[in-house]
């Protein structure tokens, strides 16, 4: 329903979130509205939609979706408005005088002749140029407001908006409202096409097309692509600008064509033939419909791929990948001449860890003392923090600076712990400073870069496949030359979150030292987690049997069945079997959507792991619930997201700093109606405050996709298998959720998919051209 009135009292508001509390009154008397709507005053005139909600405290209040400020439009409003506060200088009573001579032109005499304020009693002329600054500087922001929210542009929105433009909002936003979605985050090419659509922007125009085209770019990064083919570039475009029920238009093809040459003398893209050359990989057969993403690339059509020269980047994707190779490369310094002598403390190792190690173990070591980059990858229980430990006690016994990091938090406490090093996230070694410098793929501000490069003889990065192109690309400008890198990962999991696929690109590019461990030697070798790991990685059938002790099937069939079992084993029988609490149990699944996806598993499991209570506070966000106590995950990074770690008594900060990212997981500490915000706390103790409004960076995450839980570890590992598109299930996705358990793996549902899936090998590849660009630096 629509309600409206005049803004009588202010009672709350948030300037940051615009969330308020304001009494209005209207036709019917006097109502409390609630929501969001930045710049309300008293005095000025709503009109909203919305409902009446029953207050536990305030009785009944109209909680409102949506609300226009209007103008005031007659003399009774415009005192009230005049006399609101709003206008420095002019309290109720001068308001009364100014409307008493000037009526309904009050407002005009303010903007266009505040020189004839002076004829009031009581205005001086310096004082009637007062109140028109004033005046002027609200109503431009009311009137850009109005302007905006005018084209439905939500309140919240259109202040970001303003912010962004000041004055200039109406010509930018008139010829070009796509720029809204290349300046303002959140802000994609859907929402700039209905503004441009109701501003009646030609569907052919140039800026509609190239905003497309950039749009199609930045949603294939997101899928994890360095760049794309040139052919998939326009097709996705294309289905972009046209939906499918209209006819062909060549014209339309011909003229993303034409805008991608402009884009791309503009610099903004930059086009690039790679030869189909059949060794470098650089061109992979692989479709950008990615069913773990959220973003929307079901259009494009990979069926005709194959014969493509043409990729096209967005610029600083391949500059990204353009500089990392010749960094990486400078280096690759051979140090093989130095002849530095190791057996000393390898046999000393060897004794205090009461073991030999391998001859395989022993050349993966002597490389990474040889080489300036040196690479060491293999599975679970492959000992390569054993070799990590023991290349510390080398370069230690060399006295040289070493620094551990990886790139998570709880990566680096694994290895801290497995080391006795102390090890940071590779962020935290950058020293991440929060600002963002130029556009959204470039650095982020690091205080540690080139001209300020860590200190440090050998830096040694654990989990390395976790590690995406631009935060390497960080890394590597601040590494000094003449610094040893050392990458430790397993290069059968899934590639990193972010884009790129830095790990495998190192390798396949064979440019540099790259030890293989592949002998299992973890104790307890009747885990049939690493066994199982092992066999799904060689692509080996497991034993499906139930006499395992740790690694256990649970068939069911269908998806009720499925949810069913999940819910008590979730709550009661593997809490109490293994003694965990629930929140050590964690749901990893193939998918985003249908009914295994994480949005609707989160839903079901929401209901018996956190469920609706008593006095535990809520927050409705559409169709999601967010509750006190509920597991969640940021899902993007977001390098400005302040966080402090509050000391025992939890009144204080004992850390702060700033950075949250994309998978880490925590609980929400508390929901705050009043001041319309969410406290998260993550698992290694950062607290953290999401507003209302940004509460789109986080998920639940009772259930979470196997991506998004690389490099993680949980001490119970649920994984649910309901038949689905095959491609979802593949033997890569299967070994990352098996590798994550430590303690116990569970399988739910249709069983013979385990099978199924080591069969299937396609795995989800990425375009990317890092290994291509390696080998050109090397050749150099
Ligand atoms: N040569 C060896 N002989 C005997 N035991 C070994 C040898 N190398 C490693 N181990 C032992 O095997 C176990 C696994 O090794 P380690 O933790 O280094 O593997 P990892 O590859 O880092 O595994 P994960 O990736 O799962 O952490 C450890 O208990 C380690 O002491």
């Amino acid at each position: 329903m629509v309600r409206e009135g005049y803004v009588e009292k202010v009672i709350y508001k948030n300037e940051d979130n615009g969330y308020a509390v304001f009494a209005v009154e209207g036709e019917d008397g006097e109502d409390i509205f609630v929501g969001n709507l930045h710049g309300v005053a008293e005095g000025i005139y709503v009109s909203a939609e919305g409902d009446y909600v029953e207050h536990p405290t305030y009785d009944l209040q109209f909680k409102f979706t949506s609300c226009e400020i209007k103008m005031p439009d007659d003399v009774l409003s415009i005192e009230k408005y005049l006399g609101s506060g709003i206008i420095k200088g002019v309290g109720e009573a001068l308001a009364k005088r100014i409307v008493k001579k000037f009526r309904m032109d009050s407002l005009r005499i303010i903007e266009e002749e505040p020189e004839r304020l002076a004829e009031i009693r009581g205005i001086s002329e310096r004082k009637a140029r007062d109140i028109a600054v004033s005046y002027n500087e609200k109503k431009e922001m009311q009137d850009a407001l109005m302007f905006l929210t005018g084209l439905n542009i939500p309140v919240n929105l259109a202040v970001k908006i303003y912010n962004e433009y000041g004055d200039e909002v109406y010509d930018i936003v008139r010829t070009n409202p796509y720029k809204i979605a290349e300046d303002i985050t959140g802000v994609g090419f859907r929402t700039a096409d209905e503004i441009a659509d109701r501003l009646g922007i030609g569907r052919d125009s140039d800026f509609r097309v190239r905003a497309a085209i950039m749009y199609a770019l930045s949603g294939a990064n997101g899928l994890g692509h360095m760049y794309i083919p040139q052919k998939m570039l326009v097709d996705k475009t294309y289905s972009l600008l046209m939906n499918e029920y209209m006819p062909y238009d060549p014209e339309l093809e011909m003229s993303i064509c034409n805008q991608i040459i402009e884009l791309s003398v503009a610099g903004k893209i930059i086009i690039k033939e790679l030869k189909d050359d059949p060794d470098s990989g650089e061109l992979p057969d692989v479709s950008l419909d990615d069913p773990v993403a959220d973003i929307d690339m079901d259009l494009l059509d990979t069926e005709s791929e194959s014969n493509v020269t043409n990729a096209v980047y967005a610029a600083p994707n391949y500059y990204m990948e353009l500089n990392s190779a010749r960094l990486l490369c400078e280096l690759n310094i051979d140090f093989s001449k130095a002849k530095l002598k190791i057996d000393k403390v390898v046999e000393t190792v060897e004794k205090s860890e009461n073991m030999k190690l391998a001859d395989a173990q022993r050349l993966a070591i002597r490389n990474a003392v040889d080489h300036g980059v040196a690479v060491i990858t293999g599975g679970p229980g492959t000992g390569k923090t054993t070799i990590i430990n023991v290349l510390i006690k080398i370069y230690e016994s060399f006295r040289m600076k070493i620094v551990l990091a990886a790139p998570t938090g709880r990566a680096a406490k694994r290895i801290t712990e497995a080391t006795g090093y102390g090890a940071q996230t590779i962020h935290r070694m950058l020293e991440l400073t929060g600002g963002v410098e130029g556009e959204e793929t470039s650095a982020y501000t690091f205080m540690r870069n080139e001209s300020n490069p860590l200190e440090a003889d050998v830096i040694i990065i654990d989990e390395m496949s976790m590690v995406d192109s631009s935060i390497f690309y960080s890394l590597l400008k601040a590494v000094a030359p003449g610094t040893r890198l050392v990458l430790v990962g397993d290069s059968d999991q899934l590639p990193s979150v972010g884009p790129g696929n830095v790990l495998k690109d190192i390798i396949a590019s064979g440019v540099f030292s790259v030890s293989v461990l592949d002998r299992i030697y973890r104790q307890g070798e009747d885990s049939d987690i690493i066994g199982n790991a092992h066999r799904i990685k060689d692509g080996e059938h497991v034993e499906i049997k139930n006499k395992s002790r740790d690694f256990f099937f649970v068939p069911r069939n269908g998806y009720n069945e499925i949810v069913a079992e999940l819910k008590v084993l979730l709550t009661k029988q593997l809490p109490s079997y293994f003694g965990v609490d629930k929140s050590d149990i964690q749901v990893l699944t193939p998918m985003r959507k249908y009914d295994m996806g994480v949005e609707n598993l989160n839903k079901q499991l929401q209901d018996v792991l956190n469920p609706e209570g008593h006095g535990k506070p809520e927050h409705d966000r559409g169709d999601v619930v967010f509750r006190q106590g509920d597991k969640v995950m940021q899902v993007k990074n977001n390098y400005k997201q302040e966080w402090k770690i509050l000391d025992p008594s939890g009144r204080f900060a004992k850390e702060e700093g700033v950075g949250v990212f994309n998978g880490d997981i925590g609980f929400v500490k508390a929901v705050d109606d009043y001041e319309q915000r969410i406290v998260v706390e993550f698992d290694d103790g950062r607290q953290t405050e999401y507003p209302y409004n940004q509460l789109e960076e986080l998920e639940h995450a009772f259930a979470i996709t196997i991506h998004k839980s690389q490099g993680s570890e949980y001490p119970v590992v649920v994984i649910p298998l309901l038949r689905c598109p095959p491609k979802l299930l593949n033997r890569n996705l299967l070994y990352t959720a098996v590798t994550r358990a430590r303690r116990s793996v569970v399988i739910v549902g249709n069983i013979g998919l385990v099978n199924t899936m080591i069969d299937n090998e396609d795995e989800q590849k990425r375009y990317t051209s890092f290994a291509l660009r390696l080998r050109e630096m090397e050749r150099r």
